[in-house]
C-alpha cells in the first residue's frame, strides 16, 4: 500500500541527514517539503522566529502541543540548556512512531519525552505524574480549535508561572480566532505578534508570543 506523508518525510531524513546532526534533520524536512510535498511543519520562515524565542527564554521545562514529525520538537531541543526537558504531546500513534524516529536520528531523544495521547487528558497529569512544577515555555502547534481550552486548561492546573512563554504557531492561517482573542484582551497576558508566512509558501501566516503575567 502507498507510504503516507510521514514516512516519505522519515526517509527523505534517513537519506539526506546525518544521524547525530540536528541542522542536517531540519534542512533535509525543509528542503523535501519545500521541493517536493508540502507539510504542517513550522518550517524555515517561522522556524528561526521559534529558535530566537527559545533561546531567549532558555527554558528549563518546556511543552509542545502537537508533535506531528517532529519537526519543531527539534527545532526547539537543538537550542534547550543542558539538564532542560522537552514534553511534546500527540495523539496520532502513527506521527508518534515517525517523530520519535525522526527525533532519534537528530540525536535529541535524551532532551525529549514524547508523550503519546490527548493533552486534555496529559495536561492535568503533568504535575502527579511527570514531575512538573510549571513549564517556562509553550509551543502551541495542534488542532486550532483546542489552542485555547488548552490554554486554560493549563492556567487551571497551575502549569503556568509569571513569565511563562507562549508560542502559538498559525494564528493567521489556518487562524485561531478565538485564541488570539483571548491572549491579546485578557489582563493575564501580554501578548505580541511576529508576522511571517505559511511555511514553504507566500500566504502570510505568523506566531503569537504571549507572557503570562501571573
Ligand atoms: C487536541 N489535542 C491534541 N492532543 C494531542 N495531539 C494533538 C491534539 N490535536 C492535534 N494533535 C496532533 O497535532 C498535530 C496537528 C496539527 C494541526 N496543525 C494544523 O492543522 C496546521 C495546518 C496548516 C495548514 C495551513 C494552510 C492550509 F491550506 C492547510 C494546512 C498549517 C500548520 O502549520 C498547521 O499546524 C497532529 F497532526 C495531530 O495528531
Ligand atoms: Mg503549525
Amino acid at each position: 500500500t502507498r507510504s503516507t506523508r510521514p514516512q516519505r518525510i522519515l526517509k527523505a531524513v534517513q537519506n539526506n541527514a546525518t544521524r547525530g546532526d540536528a541542522e542536517s534533520v531540519i534542512a533535509a524536512i525543509d528542503n523535501f517539503c519545500r521541493k517536493k510535498e508540502w507539510a504542517m511543519n513550522v518550517g524555515d520562515d517561522k522556524g528561526p522566529i521559534l529558535d530566537s524565542v527559545v533561546s531567549e527564554v532558555s527554558p528549563s521545562f518546556a511543552l509542545e502541543l502537537g508533535t506531528y514529525c517532529g519537526y519543531s520538537t527539534i527545532r526547539i531541543a537543538r537550542l534547550l540548556p543542558p539538564g532542560s526537558r522537552l514534553l511534546t504531546l500527540e495523539f496520532n500513534p502513527d506521527y508518534a512512531a515517525i517523530a520519535h524516529q525522526i527525533i532519534a536520528w537528530a540525536g535529541l531523544q535524551d532532551k525529549v519525552e514524547l508523550l503519546e495521547g490527548p493533552s486534555r487528558d496529559l495536561i492535568p497529569q503533568m504535575k502527579e505524574r511527570f514531575g512538573i512544577k510549571s513549564f517556562d515555555f509553550v509551543f502551541l502547534d495542534h488542532w486550532k480549535e483546542f489552542y485555547l481550552p488548552d490554554t486554560k486548561l493549563l492556567e487551571e492546573c497551575g502549569l503556568l508561572r509569571k513569565g511563562t512563554v507562549l508560542l502559538a504557531d498559525n494564528v493567521i492561517c489556518p487562524g485561531t480566532p478565538k485564541y488570539l482573542e483571548y491572549v491579546r484582551n485578557s489582563p493575564c497576558y501580554e501578548s505580541c505578534y511576529f508576522k511571517s508566512h505559511l511555511e514553504y509558501t507566500k500566504v502570510e501566516d505568523g506566531l503569537e508570543k504571549s507572557v503570562f503575567l501571573g
